[in-house]
């Protein structure tokens, strides 16, 4: 019986150890080679739901440990309490789960004894302190900067909403968000798109395999309405992988030109255009090369990818930060680029997923300084809150907006055009 709960148990924290000891992105590492995709689901799950309560799970250790021990054996503890306090699952197997993991491991098998005692005090008292304790904070190279930014309070509202779960978000292709809200249960959001709480395998909803919806959450799906396509214009989606944006231009009717440095990811693009059956013409290449003129551009820059922590906790866990003045200054090259492939009176779209003003107001700013005959362009989005609209003009979303409803992931947008 053991064994059998084990498998999902050992891949999660094959999973953890790639984040949390080698620093790499869940969706670098090889998927765990489970054959029953239940198990795989699992598997996966665990490990994001460890990875987004990692700074509770460690305060409730910190009672119960002199010092922390290596990190792969923290692996094992942090798993091991959040499957107890925050899934609910039995103490006794999930204590024994973890002592036969340790067993197997060299780093960690000197551990079972305290791995043994420490998940049997987190099964007992620390079960029932664990809702008493804070929601999970950011790691501080990231809380320090956002307190800044945006003051501890917001800080805070943010933690609050990226320990839940996110709620999953789908573009509808026909526009008819109301008529899709009722077939599945969900909720219209400000924008259009259709909220669920409550879903399984997303494979398995009415209308992914006839290609009537897409995944895309609800901040993600703004910045090409913002863009105001018309119908026949010509569109180019700069950064366009896995090409949540490109099917909604296509959607609209634009003629559209989709573009990724990444051959891997383009191949997902197209498998959605072939889900759906909208069309683009794909171009695997370097942003900063292409040539041409268009009557819209889109450009979703590579970013630090901070606004999407709630669905992805492992980024703040795998990264430290050091990586991203190259990506500020990659955005402020494609920028420039982008609007030399602007055609007379054409918009430009930059939007990034992120919470770094260095990727979002400060690029749309220093984009102006550089450009004299650039000008930014107030949103005609009816539904937004004009609280959200900053200064210079464009759209800060963060995260504990519409907290009540679920919140959003984190996004800058600003719609520019040449004079
Ligand atoms: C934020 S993602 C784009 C998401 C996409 N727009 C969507 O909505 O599905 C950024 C993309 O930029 C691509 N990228 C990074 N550097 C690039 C470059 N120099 N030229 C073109 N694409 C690049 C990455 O491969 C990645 O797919």
């Amino acid at each position: 019986m053991v064994e059998q709960g084990l498998a999902a148990r050992q891949a999660a924290a094959a999973l953890l150890r790639g984040v949390l000891v080698d620093g790499r992105l869940l969706s670098e590492l090889p998927a765990p080679k489970l054959s029953d995709p239940a198990e795989l689901a699992r598997a996966q799950r665990l490990a994001v739901t460890t990875l987004r309560w990692q700074d509770r799970a460690d305060r409730l250790l910190g009672r119960y440990l002199r010092k922390m021990p290596p990190a792969e054996a923290m692996v094992l503890l942090r798993l091991g309490t959040v499957e107890i306090c925050e899934e609910g699952a039995a103490a006794h197997g999930v204590v024994n789960a973890m002592v036969s993991l340790a067993q197997k491991h060299k780093s960690t098998k000197h551990f079972k004894g305290l791995i043994n005692a420490t998940l049997r005090k987190v099964g007992g008292e620390g079960r029932g302190k664990w809702r008493s304790l804070p929601a999970p904070q950011l790691p501080k190279w990231l809380r320090k900067p956002l307190g800044d930014d945006y003051g501890k309070a917001t800080v805070v509202a943010m933690e609050e909403v990226q320990a839940m779960q996110p709620p999953l978000d789908l573009t509808v292709k026909n526009g008819d968000s109301q008529a899709l809200a009722e077939k599945l249960g969900g909720e219209v959001m400000p924008g259009g798109s259709v909220r669920l709480r409550e879903f399984g395998q997303v494979s398995k909803l009415p209308g992914f395999k006839e290609g009537d919806w897409w995944v895309q959450d609800m901040a993600a799906s703004l910045p090409v309405q913002l863009l105001d396509l018309k119908p026949g214009e010509t569109a180019l989606d700069l950064c366009a992988a896995p090409g949540g944006k490109t099917m909604q231009m296509a959607a609209l009717g634009a003629d559209v030109t989709a573009l990724d440095l990444s051959e891997k990811r383009m191949a997902r693009v197209q498998e959605n255009l072939n889900r759906t059956g909208l069309k683009a013409k794909l171009v695997t290449g370097d942003a900063l090369e292409h040539q041409g003129q268009y009557d819209a551009i889109l450009l979703d820059a590579p970013c630090s990818a901070t606004g999407t922590m709630r669905r992805h906790p492992d980024l703040a866990r795998a990264k430290d930060g050091s990586d991203f003045p190259g990506l500020f200054e990659l955005q402020e090259r494609m920028i420039d680029h982008a609007l030399t492939l602007l055609a007379p009176g054409g918009r430009l779209v930059f939007c990034t997923c992120s919470l770094l003003p260095d990727e979002g107001e400060i690029q749309a700013e220093d984009a102006l300084k550089r450009h004299d005959n650039l000008e930014i362009i107030q949103p005609n989005l009816p539904f937004i809150d004009p609280a959200w609209i900053k200064p210079e003009g464009g759209i800060r979303l963060r995260p504990d907006y519409l907290a009540d409803q679920g919140g959003m992931d984190g996004f800058y947008m600003a719609l520019m055009r040449k004079t």
